[in-house]
């Protein structure tokens, strides 16, 4: 479902010391793949900890869809009852991923070597995010794709009666396109093989193997081999969706910006392959400390304690990029706030994420009085220890567009506003009420 069409001005503030609990939500990666894993095995998989978000929300709409029984138990609490690899029905209606790439990009994968059609939409957003990176080594299994202009949604595929399995070598660092491959290889007999030269995150390798799959991982001069056996039969597993360090990363930025803060952020997931943001605050001086480190549901969790100090600016290395590729809106905030220079390389993909997150930061730091230059693959931030504030972001539909403007609102001399809250509820549905609990004021 696409998002109320209605904008949701909000504005924030300077505030008092942030002080308190912050249970962020449910991962949203790993919520996305609970469910759609779920879908394909053959009996009842019980997820607790999902992510309610709108983009979570489409993904359990779109397993229904295809002939999945998923119902709500409680708060984050589900259960899907699939229907196996191979076991697709065809939906009836079209599939309206609304905000999600992650949705989208991975429900094509996983239907694509079936024998059913389907067609995806999405909201403007959605619509002007490019699908042929996910769509042309899906035509390798042998099904067929037809899409708007510059392969852009709507995008209907016809899955594959008889597929062949794949090798695929992914052009750019992104998860979403391994993981359509990796579910699309479930379905095709013999092994599908994807090849990354830089490592993105893996928990779709990770829930694979948990679910009984043969997947192995073997890194080589190439990179990151990933060698999946297809038709296994899938066996559900409880899913503890751990807490999602990506939207751990606003409460722990505003700890770090407001003076006097000090903050427990629990339960956050620590996969190195998610870390990057939390790597490069420690290199900035953040005063972070990782508690009571332990596994759950098969990551690696912690408790984190943030408080206020200050900070310098550092130089992001390119291959880091993919580690923290959702944490830049962000973390270009927070550099503002810091003494000195933080150049950011390697991030050229930010520009086909929900928005173009370069133009959409740089855009409205300026205008909040920051200094920022970029390039088509960096962002360079001259950090002062402050900014001034006093003007209005353009969102563009980009939740961490506008949720990295009101972090740095609660710091800013001014207040700074944003144009379009509403997309918030993708990822952060109780955003607010968190930020307000720890004594933000943002309304
Ligand atoms: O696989 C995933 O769950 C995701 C992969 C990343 O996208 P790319 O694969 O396009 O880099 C990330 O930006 C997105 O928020 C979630
Ligand atoms: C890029 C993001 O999500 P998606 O690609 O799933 O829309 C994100 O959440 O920052």
């Amino acid at each position: 479902m696409s998002h109320s069409a209605e904008p949701i001005p909000m504005t924030a503030r300077r505030s008092g010391p942030l002080k308190g609990e912050a249970k962020v939500p449910g991962d949203k990666s790993i919520s996305h793949r609970a469910l759609i894993l779920g879908a394909l095995s053959v009996g009842e998989t019980h997820i607790t900890g999902l992510l309610e978000g709108q983009d979570v929300l489409d993904t359990a709409k779109a397993m229904q869809a295809f002939g999945a029984q998923v119902e709500r138990l409680g708060t984050g609490e589900w259960k899907v009852n699939g229907v196996g690899v191979g076991g697709f029905a065809e939906p009836e209606g079209v599939i309206d991923c609304g905000n999600s790439g992650t949705g989208v990009r991975l429900i094509m994968g996983a239907m694509a070597t079936t024998p059913v059609t389907a067609t995806f939409t999405g909201d403007a957003s959605l619509s002007r995010r490019p699908m042929g990176r996910v769509t042309d080594p899906l035509e390798l299994f042998g099904c067929e794709v037809t899409a708007r202009e510059g392969k852009r949604l709507p995008v209907t595929i016809k899955g594959a009666a008889e597929p062949v399995p794949v090798r695929y070598k992914t052009p750019v660092a992104s998860a979403q396109i391994k993981s359509a491959v990796l579910l699309a290889g479930l379905n095709a007999p013999g092994e599908t093989v994807v090849i990354e030269s830089e490592p993105t995150r893996d928990h779709t390798e990770r829930m694979l193997a948990g679910f009984g799959a043969t997947i192995t991982t073997e890194v080589t001069d190439e990179g990151r081999v990933i060698t999946l056996k297809g038709r296994p039969e899938l066996v559900p597993q409880p899913v503890a969706v751990p807490r999602d360090p990506s939207s751990a990363a606003f409460p722990v930025a505003a700890a770090l910006i407001v003076p006097g803060s000090e903050i427990r952020v629990p339960g956050v997931s620590r996969n190195p392959t998610r870390d990057g943001l939390y790597v490069t605050l420690l290199e900035m001086g953040a005063d972070i400390t990782f508690e009571n480190p332990r596994e759950e549901g098969g990551e690696p969790v912690a408790d984190l304690l943030v408080r206020h100090g200050p900070l310098k600016g550092v130089t992001v290395p390119p291959e880091r990029a993919a580690s923290m590729i959702d944490e830049f809106p962000i973390l270009s905030v927070i550099a503002a706030f810091a003494e000195g220079t933080t150049l950011m390389q390697g991030v050229h993909e930010l520009r086909v994420k929900e928005s173009d997150r370069i133009a959409a930061m740089v855009a409205g730091l300026r205008a909040n009085g920051a200094s920022v230059e970029d390039t088509d693959d960096t962002m360079t931030v001259q950090g002062t220890g402050g900014l001034s504030g006093g003007a209005t972001a353009v969102t563009h539909l980009d939740h961490r567009i506008a949720m990295s403007f009101l972090v740095g609102g609660l710091a800013s001399e001014q207040p700074i506003s944003v144009d379009d809250g509403s997309p918030i509820a993708t990822s952060f549905p109780d955003f607010l009420p968190l930020m307000t609990g720890l004594g933000g004021q943002i309304g």
